[in-house]
């Protein structure tokens, strides 16, 4: 009896120190920036501060944008991925050392991490580390030349009028409430036919493999919304619970990939497209399958919900300010009186179409949070500090969009920021909707370009009205990593032949 109590005891002695030993272990790990002299925002013992993504379900843009606003007065901020010290960067002449200047030492991003499962959501252009990424980046620089834009234009265009003939037969005479989800499935069309030559015919077949494979990937069920959570924020997790970036679709880009490269092998075309570069990659490197594979989903991937968003919100702005949408429309008509129809060339002189677009970025970045990881010890400019090799980096750019030293009455709409006269005015590094350096989007132009005929089109043939869908201020999905809105973007089309 007495040995079995002394046992009973020894347990218990045992867990009380490992509990005191883990909880002191834990404390210290959280004093790191404090013992680095770097003031820091107040973490939670076991999650760091990500407990507001993934117990508060805070959408990730909030997120960014409260620690942004919590290290107020200060170049840089202490927070905790989890467990991990990470510094979330205010000042933006650190962020241009950090993205632009000494891209050497932050040459790599956080998210993805550095692990081998699944190879199609860490091995692709988006994700990748060095020395890959270089030799992808090279390779797929070429797709975005301005005579590749000018090349794609044309199949621009011809979805372009195929979503606008969708719309009027929809509408009828006296226009229709629309879900602006129909944009998503335009920007799918014209990632799957610019990027792959691949003609879906999704618009008027939104049930087709493609749009249905898009849709699992932007779903917002909780299962998807927290494999894009680790992914991006806490990559220490993917191999731990198997997470695929793709998801359930990543059979679907295998068979995209193949069959794609397969075609045009078979057909012999080149039409400098991701296939294009595909094959080349395929036969000049030594690319496992799965990274050819993994191209194929980012470019589609990182391609059209962004584009479909920023499109969706840009015409919800528009029916909330009738003002701005007129002074848009008879910018677009101009236009389209001058040169008969939206080309190319035209499109360069649809400025304060682009300062909405621009305007719209600003207020709802589709990717709010940029990250990189320290690749080698870094001594910050001006300061008695070094950033250790390992650290994980992240920019907030919804915070700095929405600081009011940089963007004055922030939560304003006011396309006229960014026109000839004011956009001077704008600090570099405090917008940054399509992140900045080397690896800044490769696909900024493309979409500009995609976006900006869409709402030309749009303008010169519908007006956007509220409606009692339409839900403004815009809530989003708790839990997204992207900018999505829970119920929605809802707006009244109404063709114009039938405004007065
Ligand atoms: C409104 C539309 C878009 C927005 C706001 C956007 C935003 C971004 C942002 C913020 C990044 C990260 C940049 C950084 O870390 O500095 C990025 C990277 C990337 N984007 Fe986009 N994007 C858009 C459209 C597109 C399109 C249409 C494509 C492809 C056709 C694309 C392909 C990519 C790829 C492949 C990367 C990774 C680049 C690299 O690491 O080298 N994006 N994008």
């Amino acid at each position: 009896m007495l040995f079995g109590l002394s046992l009973y005891f020894d347990l218990l002695l045992g867990l009380v120190t490992l509990i005191i030993s883990v909880v002191l272990y834990l404390r210290y790990n959280m004093s790191y920036w404090e013992r680095h002299g770097i003031p820091y925002i107040k973490p939670n013992l076991l999650l760091g501060n990500f407990d507001e993504l993934l117990i508060k379900r805070v959408p990730t843009g909030l997120f960014g944008q409260n620690m942004y606003e919590r290290g107020a007065g200060h170049p840089m901020v202490g927070i905790w991925a989890l467990q991990t010290p990470s510094l979330l960067i205010r000042d933006p002449d650190l962020i241009k050392n950090i993205l632009v200047k000494d891209f050497n030492y932050f040459c790599d991003r956080y998210s993805g991490g550095d692990g081998d499962f699944d190879p199609v959501g860490r091995k692709n252009l988006f994700m990748t580390n060095n020395p890959h990424w270089k030799t992808l980046r090279t390779h797929f620089s070429p797709i975005f030349t301005g005579n590749k834009l000018r090349n794609v234009y044309q199949i621009m265009m011809e979805i372009s009028d195929g979503l606008t003939d969708y719309y009027k037969e929809k509408c009828g005479q006296d226009g229709a409430t629309f879900e602006l989800k129909d944009l998503y499935t335009s920007s799918i069309e014209v990632i799957s036919s610019c990027m792959f030559g691949i003609k879906a015919n999704s618009i008027r077949d939104p049930d087709c493999t493609i749009v249905e494979n898009a849709n699992k990937l932007i779903n917002n069920q909780i299962k998807r919304l927290l494999e894009i959570t680790i992914y991006f924020m806490v990559p220490q997790l993917i191999d731990i619970f198997r997470v695929q970036l793709a998801g359930s679709t990543t059979n679907f880009f295998r068979n995209l990939c193949w069959d794609s490269i397969k075609q045009r092998e078979k057909n012999g075309i080149k039409r400098g497209d991701v296939v294009d570069c595909l094959l080349k990659i395929r036969n000049e490197s030594k690319f496992e399958d799965d990274m050819i594979v993994a191209q194929t989903f980012i470019f589609f991937a990182a391609g059209f919900e962004t584009s479909g968003t920023t499109t969706s919100f840009c015409i919800h702005y528009l029916a909330a300010y009738p003002e701005i949408q007129e002074r848009a429309r008879e910018e677009a008509m101009a236009i389209k009186e001058k040169y008969g129809s939206f080309t190319y060339e035209s499109l360069s002189e649809a400025k304060y179409i682009e300062s909405i677009i621009q305007e719209t970025l600003r207020l709802y970045p589709p990717m709010p949070i940029l990250n990189r990881i320290c690749v080698k010890d870094y001594k910050v400019p001006d300061m008695d500090f070094v950033i250790k090799k390992g650290t994980p980096i992240f920019v907030g750019i919804m915070g700095m969009h929405k600081d009011p030293e940089y963007f004055p009455e922030p939560e304003k709409f006011d396309p006229d920021r960014f026109s000839d006269e004011r956009k001077a005015d704008i600090k570099p590094q405090t917008y940054m909707p399509f992140g900045e350096g080397p690896r800044i989007c490769i696909g900024m132009r493309f979409a500009m370009l995609s976006i900006k005929l869409s709402l030309c089109s749009f303008l010169t043939n519908f007006r956007a009205e509220r409606c009692a869908e339409t839900q403004f201020p815009v809530k989003l999905v708790l839990g997204t990593l992207t900018m999505m809105p829970e119920n929605g973007l809802n707006v009244k089309v109404v063709p114009l032949t039938s405004c007065k």
